[in-house]
């Protein structure tokens, strides 16, 4: 028998992993059972660690939540196990409710004051002072106590999340703890997959606490991160008796003579990435120098939006790459209108809006998502965090949407500067508003389509922060919608053989590399 593909890997809000938690509970299962099991996966993490880096003394630091609960837990199993275990309490433990009242009365050693707790003899520090209930910035003694943590350089073992990290966002306020490893409970929350929280945590190692997957069912998470489990099924397949038509025809525009590469880069990754055919369209003035760098991929004139309606009449062109490098001026905006007209039902056409066709727009993407909601044409617009908010720093001036995100990020929200709404909330709220698939590029590219769903990606190294990077990007995107793929999969698809393929060059990788390691990084793909 076959065995079945790898399922998504779902990524929880910390109020998902309160509904997890919840129907299992009504199913069933005590909480503090839950909890039990938590503590227990961390006691065996603290355990693992201490084989790596040596040592008996554990300091745990507990909040005044189930995080810190969790804590308490560990600390019995840890104390039971050998170790010499000193807990701090952040607040008065007899506080404590519910299933962290029992796990601190079920601790029997003593509990210290957070500032009695000597940090100059810990071999490893267990951070349980806030996980998914984490709400503000720290302040005060928690903020101080986060401090000393991190700045006696023990090795920490975060539980759930690092403290002061948001689990829905991956945002930090005032500061975080600095771990070397995350033990995480049931799925994975955006907060370890988003920066700066992916950097805060360390390693992330996901562990079972008797939540089944069945529960996920109601749940019904939109959240994903960004692997080939989650669009493997829609790759493209390549057919014996297909033949090149099959696999679409991909235009890229190229900008004036002096600004020709990026088109180059994306068209030749588009090719790569599978295209049938793909075809430069170039101002006349930039023909030549054009011509001189091609060979498999083809060249025609176009100067005028007039030119381009003229071109787009032969409508065995299915995709375009537009804007790298084009130019932000007013003829970006009609040609742009003419792309998105040209698409009709019985035409298909898929859009990769770009870098200066963004810029173009901007501030009113208002106008842009008049024209594509007006469109039959699959759009996918790629901004990174400095064209996103170029093009969404105008406000709504119609009422905002409901989002779908648990946030409720909205038109408001997108004139937001970064700091205070989340990638995965400000891409979600694009594409809504939008009616196009949105992918905003950095570290940790977020993909979000306008039914809800979205990918984190987490395998970007930082040698793609190079020039030409994303005009490669835009063009592997455009390669994968010639063959049809589904947006939203093959702009995360994209992203992710993006992320492969910088991984496979290593240090000093340059754009012009991209486009000649998918072969090697397809081939791993196909194997895997
Ligand atoms: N059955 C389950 O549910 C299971 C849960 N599990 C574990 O529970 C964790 C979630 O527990 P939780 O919901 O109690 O939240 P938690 O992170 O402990 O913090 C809440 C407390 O912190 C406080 N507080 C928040 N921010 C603050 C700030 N900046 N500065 C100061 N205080 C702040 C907040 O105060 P409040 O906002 O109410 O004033 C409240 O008192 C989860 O991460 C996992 O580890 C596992 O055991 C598996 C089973
Ligand atoms: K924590």
């Amino acid at each position: 028998m076959p065995t079945p593909p790898d399922p998504p890997i779902e990524l929880l809000t910390p109020s998902e992993m309160g509904r997890a938690d919840a129907l299992t509970i009504a199913g069933g299962v005590p909480g503090y059972a839950l909890m039990l099991k938590a503590g227990q996966n961390v006691a065996d993490a603290a355990l693992d660690l201490l084989r790596e880096t040596g040592g008996d003394k554990i300091a745990i630091f507990c909040g005044p939540g189930n995080n810190g609960g969790d804590g308490y837990v560990a600390a019995r199993f840890l104390r039971e196990a050998g170790l010499q275990v000193a807990v701090g309490a952040l607040g008065d433990p007899r506080f404590l409710r519910g299933d962290a009242k029992q796990a601190f009365q079920d601790w029997p050693g003593e509990t210290r004051a957070v500032e009695e707790i000597d940090l100059g003899v810990a071999d490893l520090v267990i951070d349980a002072l806030f996980g998914a209930g984490f709400s503000r910035p720290l302040e005060g003694r928690a903020l101080q106590t986060v401090e000393r943590i991190n700045a006696a350089g023990n090795p920490v073992l975060a539980v759930d999340v690092p403290s002061g990290v948001d689990g829905a966002t991956g945002a930090m306020g005032s500061a975080c703890v600095r771990a070397k490893k995350t033990v995480t409970f049931f799925r994975q929350k955006p907060g370890h997959a988003l920066l700066p929280g992916r950097a805060a945590c360390g390693d992330v190692l996901l562990t079972q606490i008797g939540i089944e997957s069945a529960v996920l069912t109601d749940i019904a998470p939109k959240t994903f991160l960004n692997l080939p489990s989650l669009w493997r099924e829609h790759l493209p397949r390549l057919q014996i008796e297909g033949h090149k038509y099959a696999r679409g025809h991909l235009l890229v525009a190229s900008g004036p003579m002096t600004r020709t590469g990026a088109a180059r880069l994306a068209a030749r990754a588009g090719l790569r990435a599978g295209a049938g055919l793909v075809t430069l369209v170039s101002p006349t003035e930039a023909l030549a120098v054009n011509a001189a760098h091609l060979t498999a991929i083809m060249l025609r004139a176009a100067d005028s939006a007039d030119d381009w309606r003229d071109l787009l009449a032969d409508r065995r062109f299915s995709v375009c790459v537009f804007g790298p490098a084009f130019g932000t001026g007013r003829k970006t905006v009609e040609i742009a209108e003419v792309l998105l007209a040209a698409a009709e039902e019985d035409r298909p056409l898929a859009l990769v809006l770009d870098a200066d066709a963004l810029t173009a727009f901007a501030p009113d993407w208002e106008v842009l998502a008049q024209r594509i909601k007006a469109s039959a044409a699959r759009v996918v617009l790629t901004p990174h965090e400095g064209e996103f908010s170029r093009l969404f720093s105008k406000k709504a001036e119609t009422a905002p949407p409901v989002s779908p995100s648990e946030r409720a990020p909205s038109h408001e929200s997108l004139a937001q500067p970064a700091d205070f709404t989340s990638k995965l909330d400000r891409a979600r709220a694009a594409a809504e508003a939008v009616g196009a698939v949105i992918v905003l590029k950095g570290a940790d590219t977020v993909v979000a389509s306008p039914d809800g769903r979205a990918s984190i990606a987490a395998n970007a190294p930082p040698t793609l922060a190079t020039a030409g990077s994303g005009d490669v990007l835009a063009g592997l995107i455009g390669g994968l919608l010639a063959q049809n793929m589904p947006s939203f999969e093959a702009a995360a698809c994209a992203v992710w053989l993006h992320g492969e393929a910088g991984n496979l060059f290593g240090p000093g990788l340059i754009a012009e590399d991209l486009p000649d390691l998918l072969p090697k990084v397809l081939a791993g793909l196909a194997r895997s």
